[in-house]
């Protein structure tokens, strides 16, 4: 059990310290990562990153991916990292699978879980995103795209599915900033529909930490700015592992 509890404490820290994108020169932002995405599945045996684009990204989700990747740390030649205080995070299908120690937790929870937001194989269908941590401003950015399989009012996304990017950005971001969290109170002001197909820009800024709490505010906005869609606060709540393990 302790030597359990160790190896999931490992995946979390592993969690706090992703690592940069790397950009390959004379290749564009996302030609680069396109040719990454192909190299990656046909001859290496990482898991596949679900934030890097894919053919359902429409033309604002691209834009806006290059635009921030643009930023990120970029590896030089001789492995150098130029800084930058962006920082692409990898998203992957299983919370903890692919770092040490979430084998263990998907062995004791179920063999079959996958991430809510990933877990469906069609691209563009449900849930498309990319987020962007700026470790200077303690702010993180996300890219949305809402597919057809997330539709609420007629032509327009699901509160529950926003609600669930809300806290996806806001609880990656939480981890990045306090480590192993969850939670606690979730507050969400829906001021204006979002169009289905359509791409958001969700930004998470961090408010406070007070012992184990952290507060983060969020916004749900159109991607010039000009519409506020929804707007969040959020407290998370450091836990110890061991919390998951119990069954909280
Ligand atoms: C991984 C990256 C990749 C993965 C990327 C994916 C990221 C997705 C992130 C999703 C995260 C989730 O959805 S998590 C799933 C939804 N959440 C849950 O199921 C949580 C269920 N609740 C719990 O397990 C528990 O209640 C906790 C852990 C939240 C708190 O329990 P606890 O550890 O015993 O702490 P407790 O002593 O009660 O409270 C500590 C302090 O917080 C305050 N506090 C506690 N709850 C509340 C509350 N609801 N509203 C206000 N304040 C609260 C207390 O007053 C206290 O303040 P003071 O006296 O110290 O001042």
């Amino acid at each position: 059990m302790a030597r359990m509890l160790r190896r999931l404490r490992k995946g979390f820290q592993s969690l706090t310290s992703f690592s940069a994108a790397t950009i390959q020169p004379n290749l564009s932002a996302s030609e680069s990562s396109r040719s990454e995405v192909a190299l990656l599945s046909f001859f290496s045996p990482k898991p596949r990153d679900f934030s890097l684009p894919n053919s359902s990204w429409g033309s604002e989700m691209m834009r806006l991916y290059d635009h921030y990747n643009s930023q990120c740390e970029a590896e030089t030649e001789g492995g150098q990292t130029q800084g930058s205080p962006w920082q692409r995070l990898p998203s992957y299908n299983r919370s903890l699978k692919y770092a040490p120690g979430g084998v263990y937790l998907s062995k004791i929870v179920q063999s079959k879980a996958r991430l809510f937001t990933r877990n469906i194989r069609e691209p563009g269908a449900a849930f498309e995103y990319a987020l962007f941590v700026n470790k200077g401003e303690k702010k993180c950015v996300c890219i949305f795209q809402a597919g057809w399989l997330l539709e609420g009012p007629p032509g327009h996304v699901h509160g529950g599915a926003i609600a669930t990017m809300i806290d996806t950005v806001t609880g990656t971001h939480a981890t990045f900033l306090s480590g192993p969290i969850m939670t606690a109170n979730l507050n969400i002001a829906y001021r204006s529909p979002i169009p289905l197909g359509s791409t958001v820009l969700i930004e998470s800024s961090l408010d406070t930490q007070e012992g184990r709490k952290t507060f983060i505010s969020c916004k749900v906005m159109s991607t010039d700015g000009s519409k506020l869609h929804t707007e969040a606060t959020v407290l998370f709540v450091s836990i110890n592992v061991s919390h998951l393990v119990r069954g909280g």
